[in-house]
Order: structure tokens, then sequence, then C-alpha cells
């Protein structure tokens, strides 16, 4: 059972004030999202300079998982490619492949399921291994969602956030993840489970990191919502939530972005502004925790997935949710595929 390197694989972002339009057209085409939204969107980047710092907290999460893998005596050498942006995943399977790679495990940046956290991530291994030809088998490791360092680490992190405030009574922490059509939640995941596998698994952590941190009151809420206004999508937004909670005298708020794994732009301009200007404007206390992948257990979650590989260990979960995700050269997601004895390229 060989594995020769892990593919990073991950979502990509401008690196300068001309990427951001080609970047934006890689991410949105064929996907009716309006040339409007777009145009905003591009703003948000330019604010920062055109810069997404979404692949430069990949390098830094990369270069921890090397040390682990070091540490740990792995000699896996890592590759990073992304679905929208260079580098771009197929120029980095190609790479591999010169570089005589067989077989490689991929780690997507995601920690979900459902059709733009997992099943995409699958479409980019299809896409780059077609494009390269011969490629190397390309095994993808599970979601992580419910696994005990992903929400330890994010449970640490919200309790840090209420620190931040002092710990005062009557805190509200509000989950919030990237917003999908309500179509695409209701289709994801297997059938034989009732749909919604995104929403549920968000719901689900949500739940789990709550318990960790001894928070007994909280919202799960949405974000960064984009296509045509009249499709519907999951709702509550962040923002509008944060009018709700002011109606209700909520006084302080601590935010968790617990569907991203790094504090990239739809975190910095979504959360740290729009909402935090809201939260301002209604007198109330903001504090937003940070996201997982800075935290040195993001790195040890990252070699257990590996490991879990490796040697066949069952998997290490907390939620009662099937394990899913593991998947051979971007085929979708099978009923039991993360089962020691079920899981591809053993
Ligand atoms: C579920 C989900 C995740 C979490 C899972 C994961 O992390 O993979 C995620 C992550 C991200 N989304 C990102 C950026 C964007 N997403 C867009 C558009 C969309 N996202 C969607 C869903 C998700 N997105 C959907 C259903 C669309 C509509 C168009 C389509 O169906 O594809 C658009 C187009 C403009 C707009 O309309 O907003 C942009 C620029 C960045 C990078 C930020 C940076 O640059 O730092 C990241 C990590
Ligand atoms: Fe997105």
């Amino acid at each position: 059972m060989g594995y020769d390197a892990l593919l990073w694989l991950s979502f990509g972002g401008p690196e300068g004030p001309d990427e951001v339009m080609p970047f934006l057209e890689n991410v949105t085409r064929g996907r009716g999202v309006p040339r409007e939204r777009l145009l905003e969107v591009a703003e948000h980047y330019q604010h920062f300079g055109g810069v997404s710092p979404i692949n430069r907290l990949n390098r830094a999460a990369i270069a921890a998982v090397e040390k682990q893998l070091a540490a740990e005596g792995l000699d896996l050498p890592v590759h990073f490619g992304n679905r929208n942006w260079q580098p771009m995943v197929e120029d980095t399977v190609a790479t591999m492949k010169a570089e005589g790679v067989r077989r490689a495990l991929v780690f997507p940046t995601s920690a979900y399921g459902g059709y733009s956290a997992c099943r995409q991530y699958d479409e980019d291994i299809e896409r780059a291994r077609a494009a390269v030809g011969e490629a190397p088998d390309l095994v993808k490791l599970r979601q992580f969602y419910d696994h005990p360092l992903f929400v330890a680490a994010v449970a640490d992190a919200v309790r840090a956030a209420h620190a931040e405030l002092g710990d005062r009574p009557g805190i509200r922490t509000v989950f919030t993840a990237h917003s999908i059509p309500e179509t695409a939640d209701r289709g994801s995941g297997l059938p034989t489970e009732g749909g919604r596998r995104y929403s549920r698994q968000i719901a689900e952590a949500a739940r789990l990191v709550a318990a960790e941190a001894g928070i007994a009151e909280y919202d799960v809420v949405w974000q960064s919502r984009s296509g045509p206004p009249q499709i519907p999508w999951l709702e509550p937004d962040i923002v509008d939530h944060l009018d709700v909670l002011h109606a209700q005298g909520v006084e302080a708020v601590v935010v968790s972005p617990i569907g991203f794994v790094s504090d990239h732009l739809e975190v910095i301009w979504d959360l740290d502004n729009e909402a935090a200007e809201r939260a301002a404007e209604h007198g109330m206390a903001f504090a937003r925790a940070s996201t997982p992948d800075t935290d040195p257990r993001f790195a040890e979650l990252v070699v257990e997935l590996i490991r879990e590989h490796l040697t066949d260990a069952p998997v290490r979960k907390l939620s009662d949710f099937p394990a899913a995700g593991c998947t051979l050269n971007g085929a979708p997601c099978a009923v039991g595929c993360c089962e020691p004895t079920k899981r591809p390229g053993r």
C-alpha cells in the first residue's frame, strides 16, 4: 500500500491586482454569477491590493504539515495545486508525474461534504488527471469536520474570542459557513441520508464545538452568498442575523467561521469588515474566532488522516454520521467509502 506524495488541493486566490478578474472568471465559469456581483467581489479583492491571503496561508499550513510528517518519520513530499489559480492543479499533477509520482494522497482544504466543498474537488482531480494523461492515481482523504482535532482547535479559537470580549455574560456565539444554493444543499450527500449533507455537517460541527467549548446557546448562519437574487440560498445571512440579535437585545457576539479552514478573503472581508461594521453600528461587541489552519493540531490532523490510509486505522470522529469523501481519481463518494476495508486504492 504505497503512496509517494501528498497533493494539497485548494481553492486558489489572486496575488496581484491584474489577477483578480481572471481569477473570478475561473471561479464562476458557466455558473451564472451576475456580472455586477463579480465586479463587487473584485472590489473586495482590490481593497487588499488584489491579493488574497489564501495562497500564503496554504503555503504556511503546508510547511507545518511537512514538519509534522518529518517528525513522524513519514517521507511524503507535499505538492500544492489549486482549482482556480496558480499553482493550478493541472500543472501540479503534471509536475508530480514528471517527478515519478505513481500514487498520491490528496488533502482538500475543506472539512465538509457537498458540491462546492467536496464533489468539486473530485472534479478538479479528474480534470487534472485527464489533462496530464497517464497521471498518478490520486486518493482523496476524508471529510474532517467531526474529527476531534478539528473540533478541539475550533473550540479553543471560540474560547479565545470569548476571552477577548472579557468573558462577560450574554455573549452569543454565531457559527458561520459559506452559503450555497438551497437545491445544492438538498442534493448533497447520498439520497439514503435524505440529502442536505453540507448543512447537516455544518450543524453537527457547530454542535460539537459548542459542546467542547461549554457553550449552551449558539446560532448557525451563512455568509458570502452569490448567484442571482431570485435563486434561494441557505439563510439567514450573518449580517442580517446581527440585526435580529440586536433587536433581541444581544450586546456581544463571537463569530466563528466554522465552514472554513483559513482566514482567506471571504473571512476577512465578509466577517472582519462587513459583519464587524454592522455589529459596531448596533453598538455590539464583536470578536471573530480564528480558523484552525494556524493551530498545531491542524498539521497533526492532516498527518493523522494520512496515517489512516497508510495503516488501515479506523476513523477517529465525534459524530455518528458516516465518514465520507475518500475517493479514487475523482470518482463520486460511495456508501461506506471511508471504512478501512472499502477505502479506495488499498
Ligand atoms: C461551500 C463553499 C466554500 C467552502 C469550501 C471550500 O473552502 O472549498 C467556498 C470557499 C471559497 N470561496 C472562495 C471564493 C469565491 N467563491 C465564489 C463563489 C461561490 N462559492 C461557493 C461555495 C463555497 N465557496 C458557491 C456555491 C459559489 C457560487 C459560484 C459557484 O457555484 O462556484 C466566488 C465568486 C464570486 C462570488 O460570487 O462571491 C469567489 C471569489 C474562496 C477563496 C477566497 C480567497 O480568495 O481568499 C474560498 C476558500
Ligand atoms: Fe466560494
